[in-house]
């Protein structure tokens, strides 16, 4: 057995101060394949709205929202709505539980349509988000580095997030951490992310 296979979902990639562990690919290509011409197709993709310095930024890549109820959602000082589930998110909500031994009320799409988007040094932290909650992180599509950097140290990790693949972050990874997904020119193809987060009210 490989000890320090990323696949074991005991071992932890950050250093301190937060866990996240990758499970690798968790979908045969197959049905990872079939998953992303789905969410392509089939997801209400908006642009995605932030205002900074009180000016309106439109972003490239797209995002969409959906929750057990119509949870409003604050980021980047705008606010979105949550649509209903589909079959197919409850579908990968309930893997994504099962897997990582959690439970979520709400997901966060993103569509990346090439290497050429991507997103800025963040962390998940905003108010509306339960506190130290655990976020699963579903990819499909074109392979792309995924880092972490920490708040006070700096020192980074990073590591690719393979089509069909799952991740988590969970304890105080958001607290003590960014994460980002750099922009690539290695990737001409599009890749869907799913984040599965627990909202508060
Ligand atoms: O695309 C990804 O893998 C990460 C997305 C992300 O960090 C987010 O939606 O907050
Ligand atoms: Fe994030």
């Amino acid at each position: 057995m490989d000890l320090f296979s990323s696949t074991d979902e005991t071992t932890n990639l950050l250093p301190q101060d937060g866990i996240v562990h990758y499970y690798g690919v968790v979908f045969p290509k197959t049905e990872a394949d079939r998953f992303l011409q789905y969410l392509l197709e089939h997801i209400e993709w908006k642009n995605d709205e932030a205002v900074i310095f009180g000016k309106l930024i439109v972003t490239k890549r797209k995002v969409a929202w959906y929750g057990d109820r119509a949870f409003e959602y604050t980021y980047s000082n705008t606010t979105k709505r949550a649509l209903p589930w589909t079959k197919e998110l409850l579908e990968l909500k309930k893997v994504v539980e099962t897997k990582t031994g959690e439970t979520y009320n709400s997901c966060l799409l993103n569509l990346y349509h090439d290497g050429s988007e991507g997103m800025a040094w963040h962390s998940d932290a905003e108010r509306d988000l339960k506190k130290n909650g655990a976020i699963g992180s579903l990819s499909f599509g074109s392979e792309r580095k995924f880092a972490f950097k920490h708040k006070k140290s700096s020192e980074t990790v990073s590591l690719l997030l393979e089509h069909g693949s799952l991740l988590v972050m969970k304890g105080e990874t958001q607290k003590h951490w960014l994460h980002r997904l750099p922009p690539t020119k290695l990737s001409n193809k599009p890749r869907v992310n799913l984040t599965f987060r627990t909202i508060v009210e």
